[in-house]
């Protein structure tokens, strides 16, 4: 069986929910042919750490955050990233830091370092997909390695690469949904009385918000996505800034309150569509659907994309947009498809 050496950059919600996954269910992994060693972490609160023997996940899942790395074999209190990601002995880095919505750093260095030094790269971060994809892909390209986002829209539920894999066959003129887990649910609690700062609050907790929920409540996070969509599946080459973005910081309680009354639910609805001439127009920005809408059955932490088409009329995917676990099988199911791609290259 192949065995995959892993370096998690980041190990906040997202990888930690991975290196669960690999220290508990290992039998998951068999069954899909290959099984996950963790050779190299590092983060901002713990520092650095590479054992090229495998990590010990539950004794590092057991120290608390802050703690450092330093004292452990091969551990040091900075995080090291550069060195980490282009020296250790990993052949797939997992990136989930922060996302930056301005320059995507420091996580665009990070892909790029990984894929310069024969790395594959797998990431659930939105920043290097929405402001250097297009670029970063052709450098994967180069260097015979893949660099695979499928957790950058909708975290776990597979949007990208389905609409890649079987929608290619058809025309797609539009793309619309509800791209923010954070956001759906603060609306929904909103509905249920309580204030934007305490459902904020809760959204924290569940590991949906961004490091800066901020990004989810003012529309930068689906801004991106967004970018994204319109770029992988519109053929567009917009850049976040294009898309005209409003949050919902905004809507207070008593228009959330007069929108259920009168049988309407505020939803915060992210759109790119071709336009007759041939450009594509994108936009995020608060609706108050009808409750007979399709989208406004959305709710919680749920998303849902619509793909408008020539053959098929509107496709519709909905699914987790956000949470540790849902996320963290983004990430597995793009080491399948480095997996996939690895044994291609092996029969060729
Ligand atoms: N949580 C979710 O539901 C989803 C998250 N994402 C994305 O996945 C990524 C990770 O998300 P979470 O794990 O929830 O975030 P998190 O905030 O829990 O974890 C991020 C970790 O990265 C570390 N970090 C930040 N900058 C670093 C640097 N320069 N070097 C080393 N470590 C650094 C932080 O200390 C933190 O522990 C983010 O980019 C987020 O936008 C994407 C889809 C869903
Ligand atoms: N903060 C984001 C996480 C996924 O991208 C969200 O709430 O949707």
């Amino acid at each position: 069986m192949t065995t995959y050496n892993l370096a998690l950059i980041g190990f906040g919600g997202v990888n930690r929910a991975l290196a669960e996954l690999i220290c508990d269910e290992p039998q998951r992994f068999a069954s899909l042919g290959f099984e996950l060693r963790v050779v190299a972490i590092t983060d901002l609160a713990f520092g650095s750490l590479v054992q090229g023997d495998g990590i010990d996940l539950a004794a590092v899942l057991a120290m608390p955050r802050g703690t450092s790395f330093d004292g452990l074999p091969g551990g040091s209190s900075d995080p090291r990233n550069e060195d980490v990601i282009k020296n250790s002995p990993a052949d797939i880095v997992v990136e989930a830091t922060f996302t930056s919505p301005i320059d995507g750093e420091p996580a665009v260095s990070h892909v790029r370092w990984a894929i310069e030094s024969g790395k594959h790269v797998v990431t659930t971060n939105k920043g290097p997909v929405a402001l250097r994809g297009p670029e970063l892909s052709k450098l994967a390209a180069t260097n015979g390695v893949r660099f695979e986002y499928e957790g950058a829209v909708m975290s776990g539920t597979p949007v990208i690469r389905l609409a890649h894999k079987m929608l290619g066959g058809l025309e797609l003129t539009a793309v619309q949904g509800i791209l923010n887990g954070t956001s759906n649910y603060v609306l929904g609690r909103m509905e249920a009385g309580l204030r934007l700062d305490e459902a904020i609050a809760e959204a924290q907790d569940l590991g949906y918000a961004e490091a800066d929920p901020t990004a989810d409540i003012g529309g930068s996070d689906v801004r991106l996505k967004v970018a994204i969509l319109a770029n992988e599946l519109l053929g567009a080459s917009m850049n976040p800034s294009d898309v005209e973005t409003t949050g919902i910081q905004d809507i207070k309680s008593d228009d959330v309150a007069k929108a259920l009354a009168s049988g309407h639910r505020w939803k915060l609805i992210g759109e790119a569509r071709r336009e007759a001439d041939g450009r594509v127009v994108a936009t995020v920005k608060p609706i108050a659907l009808q409750a007979d809408h399709p989208l406004a059955g959305i709710s919680g932490a749920t998303n849902a994309v619509s793909f408008t088409t020539d053959l098929l009329g509107a496709v519709t995917v909905s699914g987790p947009g956000a949470g540790r676990v849902e996320t963290a099988y983004a990430l597995i199911s793009d080491i399948m498809a480095v997996n996939e791609f690895v044994k291609g290259a092996v029969r060729a």
